[in-house]
């Protein structure tokens, strides 16, 4: 991972903070492995049923089906019956995008759910592509026999021990219903009647313990009719070896970690998964040149990553302080070492980050600071890169990896100028404002708009494409250097008006210019403009991305604290010594977090 990386920003902030780039936080339906108020089953279930019945469709043979989202267009079969699928479907509704497909959030609520029960976290990866259509028939049902079961999930990919154990391991969570299998527990429709797997809501090895010993109440286990004993089928039908073998804790945790991954990475031939997605001890996030009070200034988020033991020990950040390099002008790329800097010890209260079920069971929280960085049109920003100061130990460098923050302002998306309305065919009319810094007029200026969230079960994602022109709106405010352009485009009712757009400036005899998955929020002065921070001018003697030409491990950081002092170095092309081994930007293994423990931070 290196900055700018918008599909693994985006996929790394559900999986820890739960949230979506719309801020929504879909995750927190699961916390505390909650459970839906009209349902009595946790969350969790629900998601994790979905999860495997999208996945069921997958076949070895020719490699096709698996999560794809093809379970939207499957809910009409009986093998995909029960209310909490369409639930389930809702609760991710908002919250994909270009980079995260539905596919991704299927698969992310089995990790979510998993986790927020208190069972294992489960490596995760994006990068799933949606079907357009419903796939083959292949979830096993009650009713069937072992051989039919066994060849079902053959198909599937697994051998007749991982189903034992998949069985397990999905039966570990929720149960059966009355209003959705009525053969199996009997009640009136009218009334809910829920009949759990086992005696605990948690995600834990109940479900092979009670088996064991005798107490199970899994009604597909307890129900007399024979037929429909689907779970005593498979369980005793290599005579309780699998199950035996999965009674520890342990050992029930470590089989369906594994069985679980597979299931989640069930893709068809051709799909290529993301790198696994690791949590960034430190992150840039919203980062945008923007206008704010008519004036230019560059906004920019860092979120840092903090653990009990990271606060005990006087390791958590007590101040940021951010240096940028000038785009023009006689400090260009910080001509004469000249930098700009700004230093902040307030984190932000209002854009508190949450924590998702997975950054819960890691037991890290987040810290964030915003700054807003008054940039002069003339001189502009060209990199920045920041230096965090804790109470007890050094200062630490975090330019991305040694290449400096790299900014083009040739584009700047102006949300803060741009609205949202209702659209009188019941989506929402957006008006957009887009900055062109060029001399040159473009040949024409074009957004391609995506919207994948949705109302309704609506399944496809809205495409469309919309002009930008130069704009006529006197009450923009004149920012030296740019000229606007502005364009307007509604999405339809059947979607949650959660749309990105990429941007096309075109020109003769030039590349275009073009920026991607910017994202028209609508009304911006419902809250003030942020406060823009102080300014000083400060000496470095090197640059970040100056040093990398060297060796980005040969810049040595200063220790001091809230003077406002930039990275020093010393620049005579030592490649040894290195930084101490502070963090860069770049992810922590879940594992390899939890063994490292506070290594990462000193
Ligand atoms: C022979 C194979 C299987 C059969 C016949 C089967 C059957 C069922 C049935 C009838 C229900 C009740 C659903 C409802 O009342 O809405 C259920 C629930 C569930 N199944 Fe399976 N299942 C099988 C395999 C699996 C697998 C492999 C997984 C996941 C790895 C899984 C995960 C779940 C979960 C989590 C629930 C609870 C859902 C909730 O409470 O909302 N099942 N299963």
């Amino acid at each position: 991972y290196q900055w700018p990386d918008p599909q693994y920003e985006a996929l790394e902030r559900l999986l820890f903070e739960g949230t979506d780039i719309n801020d929504v936080p879909t995750s927190i339906l699961t916390n505390l492995c909650g459970t839906r108020v009209s349902n009595g089953s946790p969350v969790a279930a629900e998601w994790l049923r979905l999860s495997y019945h999208d996945a069921a469709t997958h076949n070895i043979t020719d490699g096709t089906g698996g999560i794809d989202a093809s379970i939207y267009y499957e809910l009409d079969r009986a093998e995909n019956i029960g209310a909490g699928m369409i639930s389930s479907m809702n609760d991710f509704s908002g919250a994909s995008n270009k980079f995260v497909s539905r596919a991704d959030l299927i698969a992310l609520g089995v990790v979510w759910g998993v986790a927020s029960c208190g069972g294992p976290i489960l490596p995760y990866r994006g990068g799933r592509t949606d079907a357009t259509a419903a796939g083959r028939l292949g979830v096993p049902q009650p009713q069937e026999a072992l051989a039919v079961q066994t060849e079902r999930f053959r198909l599937q990919g697994f051998n007749a021990t991982e189903m034992i154990s998949l069985v397990a391991c999905g039966h570990t969570l929720g149960g059966v219903r009355n209003t959705d299998f009525p053969t199996i527990v009997p009640g009136a429709a009218t009334e809910l009647v829920l009949k759990k797997f086992d005696g605990t809501n948690a995600y834990d090895n109940s479900i092979v313990a009670e088996y064991l010993n005798g107490t199970t109440i899994d009604p597909m286990i307890t129900i007399s009719n024979s037929t429909l004993q689907s779970d005593l089928r498979v369980f005793s039908s290599d005579g309780n070896v699998t199950m035996n073998s999965m009674s520890s804790p342990a050992a029930f945790n470590a089989t369906c970690a594994a069985l679980l991954e597979r299931v989640i990475n069930l893709v068809p031939n051709g799909v290529s998964l993301t790198e696994q997605i690791n949590l960034l001890p430190f992150k840039v996030h919203d980062a945008r040149l923007t206008v704010q009070n008519g004036a230019l200034v560059y906004v920019v988020e860092v979120r840092v990553a903090v653990t009990a033991a990271i606060e005990s020990a006087g390791l958590a950040p007590t101040a940021i302080a951010i240096f940028w390099c000038d785009a023009r002008g006689a400090f260009a790329d910080c001509a004469g070492n000249d930098a700009s800097t700004t230093v902040t010890t307030s984190p932000t209260s209002f854009n508190d980050v949450l924590v998702s079920p997975v950054a819960a069971a890691l037991q890290t929280a987040f810290v964030a600071y915003e700054f807003v960085l008054p940039i002069d049109p003339a001189r502009g920003i060209a990199r920045f890169w920041f230096e965090v100061r804790t109470a007890t130990g050094a200062a630490t460098l975090q330019d991305n990896g040694g290449a400096g923050y790299i900014l083009d302002d040739s584009l700047m998306f102006v949300d803060e100028l741009g609205s949202a309305a209702a659209a009188s065919n019941g989506g929402v009319t957006f008006n957009v404002v887009v900055g062109l810094r060029s001399t040159a007029a473009p040949t024409s200026a074009t957004m391609a708009i995506f919207d994948n969230t949705f109302v309704n079960n609506a399944t496809t994602p809205f495409t469309l494409s919309a002009l930008l022109q130069l704009s006529t709106n006197a009450s923009l405010p004149a920012v030296s250097g740019y000229t606007f352009y502005t364009g307007s485009f509604s999405t339809p009712a059947s979607t949650a008006g959660h749309p990105t757009l990429d941007l096309a400036f075109n020109f003769t005899g030039s590349a275009p210019l073009t920026m991607s998955f910017v994202r028209p929020t609508g009304p911006k002065d419902f809250f003030a403009p942020d406060t823009v921070n102080a300014v000083t001018t400060t000496s470095v003697s090197l640059v970040p991305t100056i040093v990398t030409a060297i060796s980005s491990a040969s810049v040595p950081v200063s220790s001091a604290t809230g003077t406002g002092v930039a990275p020093t170095g010393t620049g005579s092309g030592t490649t040894s010594g290195g930084n101490g081994g502070g963090p860069r930007q770049g992810g922590w293994g879940v594992a390899g977090m939890l063994a490292i423990g506070l290594a990462w931070w000193i």
